[in-house]
């Protein structure tokens, strides 16, 4: 072993057999790098070097072996010593695994001795979670939530020596009614296992009790809301897990648990939407008027045909091909680097999302003067129009369906939302639009589609304003009416509803104001060059230090 240097903590580097072979295994303090390397490969075979930052290792335990080796050195031994790490490992297409490799050696006190340093090491991860609260929708999705976590996430959970508090919900609601009587501040995150639907359950009783404990009224829209540090993870088991999709580049339960092991931040904006100074509810990421509206309301009746209830409603959506009136009014962003229409996206460390945020104190320091800005002055835009959608996004949106999302550039913490409007058009344009989602065009390149980068917006749907009742909403006396003299013209004079995140809203005239990165997921974004490689390569490892 290699000898202190000026008091700093000594690299660890022995030679410790992996399989039947010694290999040279380093462990940089100063790195919080574990690498090890066959310095003798076997001919024909490239000597592979291998590296696992301190930040990906799961676990580290003492293994008990017995006199494994049928051949080779070790058989000699009367009682080998090992140890295994678990680490992080990159599978294709932004999913990980938990991998594992076990050192041998002849000398106890050596093998003890890696053990202390790795858990030492391990001890120094400052973000990662020791205590967790679970709740487990068992009926989101395939209805397979409670499997998912048991099988593939309570394991992992343990390996890792994080315990948790597991509730299985035995109603909607539950799980946010009981994050308003638990002491949530003696955990370290909160897990949802589930859907959108549950996800947003559960973001609605963390935010909504952090309001509730820093005297904050929600139904007040200008008021100040205080920021959630306590983060959220999702094991995805819903039918769309968008939320999952977009912050973490799939959905598997295993990643996210790996995710929330290593103790990933990240910061999200959330959307808060009012109808005359009552709150209604927050959105992270579809707040959807017209066709996805018109998907959840016809989707909720047929729950039980689970996660294909979206396609079946979404086909006969489209061919009802209703239209709606109303007026938008939205302040665009100003705040914010980036445009809808970039071609980079938000990915890991995300430059305009961290140019972004001084602005939760900012707008604190600013919030007498930006409120009067808002009010009185020229840079609201308003828009009346015939729309087949109207959607406002907090992120990309991107899901399994829409791997690129709704709005493929949207960012996960800027503090903006994108406002896309599609106005009325054929049913082959729309058709047109709907398909760019699953490909490469872009979606915003058609006349009748406009995008917006904006922080708040007011929407009113036409017979709302002809029956002159502003903000008041009398719509449900009109509902389900259809224009009388063009029966077919597709004119739908009834309100379409706003799909908040998978969920209803009670109002269709509202009223949205972002909130820049007022909370946090157990989640890194989506990683720009994912390694499809079975492990960290050198030249992966060298950009990364
Ligand atoms: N035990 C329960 N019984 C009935 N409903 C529940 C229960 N627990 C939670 N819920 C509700 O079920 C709704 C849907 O759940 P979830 O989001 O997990 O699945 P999903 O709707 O199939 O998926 P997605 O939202 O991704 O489309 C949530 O709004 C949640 O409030
Ligand atoms: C001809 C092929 C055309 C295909 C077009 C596919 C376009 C799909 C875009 C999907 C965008 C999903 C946005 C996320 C919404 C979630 O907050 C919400 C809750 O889970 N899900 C839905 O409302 C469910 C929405 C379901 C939409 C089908
Ligand atoms: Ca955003």
């Amino acid at each position: 072993m290699e000898q202190p240097a000026g008091g700093r903590r000594p690299r660890l580097v022995s030679s410790l057999a992996l399989g039947q072979r010694a290999w040279e295994v380093t462990l940089e303090w100063e790195r919080g790098l574990l690498s090890w390397r066959d310095p003798q490969p076997p001919r024909g075979r490239h000597g592979g070097n291998c590296f696992v930052p301190a930040s990906e290792i799961i676990a580290v335990e003492e293994t008990e072996i017995e006199k494994q080796c049928s051949s080779g050195k070790w058989q000699k031994m009367a009682k080998p010593h090992a140890f295994t790490v678990y680490y992080v490992k990159r599978a294709q297409k932004h999913r990980w695994q938990c991998n594992e490799v076990t050192f041998w050696c002849v000398d106890e006190q050596l093998c003890n001795q890696w053990i202390q340093a790795l858990k030492e090491l391990l001890e120094l991860q400052k973000s990662r979670p020791k205590q967790l609260l679970v709740y487990i929708n068992p009926y989101g999705g395939k209805q397979q939530g409670k499997r998912i976590y048991e099988q593939k996430v309570a394991p992992l959970f343990s390996l890792a020596s994080i315990s948790t508090d597991v509730v299985i919900t035995e109603h909607a609601n539950h799980a946010k009614d009981n994050l308003f009587e638990v002491n949530i501040y003696k955990y370290d995150g909160i897990v949802c296992v589930g859907g959108d639907g549950m996800f947003s359950e559960v973001m609605h009783g963390l935010i909504g009790r952090i309001q509730k404990d820093s005297g904050i009224d929600q139904n007040n829209p200008k008021a100040p809301l205080v920021q959630c540090n306590i983060r959220i993870g999702i094991i995805p088991a819903g039918s769309t897990d968008c939320v999952c999709y977009a912050t973490v580049g799939v959905t598997d339960p295993v990643t996210s648990a790996l995710h929330i092991i290593v103790g990933d931040s990240q910061p999200l904006d959330v959307s808060s939407i009012h109808h005359n100074n009552t709150f209604l509810k927050y959105s992270v990421s579809l707040l959807g008027y017209g066709f996805y509206g018109d998907i959840l309301k016809d989707s909720e009746k047929k729950r039980w045909m689970g996660t294909i209830r979206y396609d079946f409603s979404g086909f006969k959506t489209f061919l009802s091909h209703h239209y709606y009136e109303g007026t938008v009014s939205f302040l665009p962003a100003k705040h914010t680097l980036g445009s809808p229409r970039d071609k980079k996206r938000c990915r890991t460390g995300c430059y305009i999302c961290r140019q972004s945020k001084q602005q939760p104190e900012e707008q604190q320091k600013n919030y007498g003067l930006e409120h009067n800005e808002d009010e009185g002055g020229d840079d609201w835009r308003v828009i009346k129009g015939k729309f087949l959608a109207i959607n406002a996004v907090n992120m990309s949106c991107a899901c399994p369906r829409s791997p690129k999302g709704l709005s493929p550039a949207a960012h996960l913490a800027d503090g903006s939302i994108d406002l896309i409007l599609v106005r009325k058009c054929s049913r082959f344009n729309f058709l047109r639009y709907l398909v760019r989602h699953t490909n490469q065009d872009d979606q915003f390149d058609f006349t009748f589609v406009e995008v917006y980068r904006i922080k708040k917006f007011q929407f009113t749907s036409k017979h709302l304003e002809d029956s002159d009742s502003g903000v008041k909403d009398v719509g449900k006396k009109r509902f389900g009416q259809f224009c009388r003299d063009h029966p077919a013209c597709c004119c739908n004079l009834s309100n379409s509803i706003w799909n908040c995140d998978g969920e209803t809203l009670d109002s269709s005239a509202i009223e949205v104001r972002v909130h820049c990165q007022l909370m946090k997921l157990f989640a890194r974004g989506i990683e720009e060059n994912s390694n499809d490689e079975a492990i960290y390569n050198q030249s992966t490892v060298e950009q990364l230090l």
